[in-house]
């Protein structure tokens, strides 16, 4: 949601500012625009004031006539052309001879080269008035339309001509107040309280300057259907966004990719859950456990291990915890020669051939300690195969136990055939005792099993003193689980491993068998 909404925002932002730079292209190009047409027209009336005042008229007769005439229909922006004699307006290009001469009141401004200016002047034609910009010099004057600057009137863009002379300023065309005459340089476009302000004046006739200013407003106006575009369309991106983003992350995160990283980024590591002697208390030996943990956070091995199994990995995970934990447990001095070392082992790599690359481990071959590995009773263990690979573990000295017994294939004639040698015994039986429910009541056959068999018994998941008791009662020799410590680190066990622990497991190698029961 974060990405999708930066995304959003991002998306957002970019357009804005193209938006405002295509807005600010435009007003630049408006003020520069503005300009050039006001020299060309101030060009145009200079030229035709020039030429006409050279030619020597003094009355308002058909050959000034003419002449005025003339120049109009060669002219682009005047629009009608006066003669005065004696400050007084006797004839126009427009009106011919006035009847009634016309005096003409005070100019606006008036330019250092002489030139007297009206802006707001009002012309008669076609029984009209309109308003117009008037210029004099000498005995003429042209007229032009101030709306010659309507093109630039856009709703969006508010605009000013000015004539400057000394600190006073004339509004010549366009919106008065627009130009800010405290300065007259803002070539650049300045923000002023949310406005974008430009100002030029012009290169020929640098008293006349020009301003246009936009607001945000405007510019938001102008591009309204883009605008309410970009909100969909950056909320479209940011959802992409957003959902690749995700993609990826679920697929670094899912377990499989994970579990592969992890093999060879050192992501698992091992703990070990003391196996103990009910009767005497004494640690004899322990489980080892797999443990994982990455970037992500940890996953418990119940997720883990069968994912492993799946992906092909089981042979890879189980030869590195050998490798690893035997040399870790190897530099434990308290633990005794004959410590019995329990792994759990995937069925795939007793029935396929990986378990024979187990002799090869030379931290295997040199151990001092007593390796068990604990296999789940199920029916693969049927296959001919696994029997045999069984068998020839057994001759390299490992002894075989059978994991979770009584939840899973409890075929006596298969327990007959296989060199095993320990029965574990499910901890959801040890659980059931306290309340005698039926499965607890199971326990005291599990061991005539296992006398008859000449197995030895470790019970797991023993949590407190009545259970460790009980099943004692009952002729089980081994127990594992909270009673006598969860899963730790090498040091802890060697550090649970009493001296006298020592001396029982240096005398025996094996697990005692079970008692006849009762
Ligand atoms: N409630 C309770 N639980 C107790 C108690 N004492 C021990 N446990 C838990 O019971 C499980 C004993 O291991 P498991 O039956 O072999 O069951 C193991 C084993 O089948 C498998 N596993 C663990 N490590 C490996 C491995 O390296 N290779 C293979 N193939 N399987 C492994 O994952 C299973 C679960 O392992 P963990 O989660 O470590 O769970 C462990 C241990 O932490 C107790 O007093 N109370």
């Amino acid at each position: 949601m974060l990405i999708a909404l930066a995304t959003t925002l991002v998306t957002a932002a970019i357009w804005l500012q193209l938006v405002y730079t295509d807005a600010r292209r435009m007003q630049v190009d408006a003020t520069i625009l503005l300009l050039e047409q006001v020299e060309k027209m101030a060009r145009e009336g200079e030229t035709v004031l020039a030429s006409l005042n050279a030619l020597d008229h003094t009355r308002c007769d058909r050959a000034t006539l003419v002449a005025m005439r003339k120049a109009l229909y060669f002219s682009t922006y005047i629009k009608d052309i006066g003669f005065y004699e004696q400050d007084l307006l006797t004839c126009t290009t427009g009106l011919g001879s006035i009847a009634q001469p016309i005096r003409q009141g005070p100019a606006d401004y008036t330019t250092p080269s002489g030139y007297r200016v009206w802006t707001d002047a009002q012309l008669l034609l076609f029984e009209r008035t309109h308003p117009v910009l008037l210029i004099r010099q000498g005995r003429f004057n042209v007229v032009m339309e101030r709306m010659q600057f309507t093109w630039m009137d856009r709703p969006m863009m508010k605009w000013e001509l000015v004539f400057r002379h000394g600190e006073q300023l004339t509004n010549v065309s366009g919106q008065p107040g627009i130009y800010r005459p405290d300065d007259h340089k803002l070539a650049n476009i300045l923000p002023l309280s949310g406005n974008f302000q430009h100002q030029l004046c012009a290169p020929g006739y640098p008293r006349y300057c020009a301003a246009t200013r936009l607001g945000w407003g405007d510019i938001l106006s102008s591009h309204g259907v883009p605008l309410t575009l970009t909100l969909p369309v950056s909320l479209l991106l940011g959802s992409l966004g957003c959902a690749s983003t995700l993609l990826v992350l679920k697929r670094r995160m899912s377990m499989r990719p994970r579990l592969r990283r992890g093999l060879a980024s050192g992501a698992f590591y091992w703990l070990y859950q003391p196996i103990v002697d009910l009767q005497s208390g004494h640690v004899v030996g322990c489980e080892v456990l797999s443990r994982f943990r990455d970037d992500y956070g940890p996953l418990p091995p119940d997720q883990f291990i069968p994912t492993l199994g799946k992906i092909g990995l089981s042979w890879q995970l189980t030869s590195r915890m050998i490798r690893s934990t035997l040399a870790e447990l190897e530099r434990e001095s308290a633990l005794p020669a004959g410590f019995r070392v329990s792994f759990n082992v995937f069925p795939q790599d007793i029935v396929g051939d990986a378990i024979q690359m187990l002799g090869d481990i030379p931290e295997f071959r040199r151990s001092r300690f007593t390796i068990a590995l604990e296999i789940t009773e199920d029916e693969y263990l049927d296959d001919s195969r696994a029997q045999d690979h069984l068998h020839a573990l057994k001759e390299l000295g490992i002894h075989i136990a059978i994991d979770d017994f009584g939840t899973g294939y409890s075929n006596l004639h298969l327990l007959r055939q296989l060199p095993c040698d320990v029965l574990k015994i499910d901890r959801s039986f040890v659980m059931d005792m306290e309340e005698h429910r039926i499965k607890s009541s199971l326990i005291p056959h599990i061991v005539e099993i296992a006398r008859q068999l000449q197995l030895s018994l470790v019970a797991e998941g023993v949590e407190n003193a009545p259970q460790r008791q009980a099943l004692l009662d009952m002729g089980v020799g081994y127990g594992q689980g909270m009673a006598f410590g969860m899963a730790m680190s090498a040091g802890a066990l060697g550090r649970a491993v009493r001296p006298t622990d020592r001396a029982a497991g240096e005398t025996t190698d094996e697990l005692r068998i079970a008692p006849a029961a009762g």
